[in-house]
């Protein structure tokens, strides 16, 4: 997938890496030669891929290590055992559209807790670790979803207005975005950050989705089977653009933009539909990017 990078010697995280798009992004970084660490809830999950990689040829490999990322303590534990530089993380792991509004043992809603939280509070645990690098990379998979809703910092938790399971998802991938827009802070420690649309892709992250939502899109046939859409992306491309963000010297110093189909985005008016792709403006805005950075840093504790 990156024909002639070499990323021997590199030690990359993805989070989520037992399954779609993340098992594609261990695959290629591995492949390229990097020590690959898929950081997911159940490293036994992860166990063919590890398997596979330890059987082909090259020097890549890939190891798995228990991580909740909507657990503080999990992620404070996985933080502590990490030994040494690490070069590349990628923020991969998600869920999207629980149907009840769920709280995590710390009060966070629960897709805003794994997908940016969780997230957040990984990358400073492991910021000494980034930066002793000397070159390193945080790739964030937000999603084209992001543009649903801009970051709520009156009620981030849906503590008082009504729970809505896509604004809610919406919200954190508008995090995910404004994350790696906020971690510019971190460039003069030798650290780039971006966030990418993965598109769409037919994984386990629709289990919530419920039928009806599904033959809305389109995306099911009144027997319940599911109807491949022509716009679906392989689980293998929709990891092409966060690979390229992890391993590519095209993005060599580059940090705080939003990619998808392996190219920056296009800015495009706030609810433009999903199809559309671009990036929306309440994602790019420093002023929310800075303040969701402050928001993140007291709710995690640091
Ligand atoms: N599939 C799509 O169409 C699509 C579109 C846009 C964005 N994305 C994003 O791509 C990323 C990968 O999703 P996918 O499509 O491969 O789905 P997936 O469900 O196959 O992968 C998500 C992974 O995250 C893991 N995960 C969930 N909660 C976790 C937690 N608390 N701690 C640790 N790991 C946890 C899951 O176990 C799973 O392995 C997600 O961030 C998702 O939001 C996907």
């Amino acid at each position: 997938m990156i024909d002639g990078v070499d990323l021997g010697g590199r030690r990359v995280i993805v989070t989520g890496g037992a399954s779609g798009i993340g098992v594609e992004t261990a695959r290629a970084l591995a492949a390229a030669g990097a020590e690959v660490t898929v950081a997911v809830r159940n490293p036994a999950a992860a166990e063919p891929l590890v398997r596979e990689v330890a059987a082909a040829p090259g020097p890549g490999s890939v190891r798995a290590a228990a991580i909740d990322l909507a657990d503080l303590s999990s992620v404070a534990a996985f933080v502590r055992e990490w030994q040494g530089p690490l070069d590349v993380l990628v923020a991969n792991a998600g869920v999207m559209a629980l149907p009840e509004r769920r709280i995590t043992a710390e009060g966070w809603e629960l897709q805003l807790a794994t997908n940016h939280l969780g997230h957040f509070a990984l990358a400073l645990g492991l910021h000494g670790r980034l930066r002793a690098a000397g070159s390193a990379r945080v790739v964030v998979v937000s999603s084209g979803a992001h543009r649903g809703a801009a970051f709520d910092f009156d009620d981030p938790h849906f503590a008082r207005r009504p729970y809505d399971r896509w604004a809610a998802y919406a919200q954190s991938k508008t995090a995910d975005v404004l994350f790696a827009m906020g971690a510019r802070r971190w460039l003069a420690d030798g650290i780039t950050a971006n966030a990418l649309n993965p598109g769409w892709i037919s994984t386990n992250l629709q289990r919530h989705v419920d039928d009806a939502t599904m033959r809305a899109l389109g995306a099911m046939d009144d027997e319940g089977n599911i109807i491949e859409q022509p716009y679906y992306k392989t689980p293998l491309q929709g990891a092409a653009t966060s690979v390229l963000l992890a391993a590519s010297p095209l993005v060599d110093g580059v940090t705080g933009r939003y990619f998808e189909d392996n190219q920056e985005a296009r800015t495009v008016a706030d609810g433009d539909g999903e199809q559309a792709g671009g990036v929306a403006p309440h994602a790019l805005d420093p002023h929310a990017a800075d303040r969701l950075w402050e928001y993140a840093a007291g709710t995690v504790g640091r």
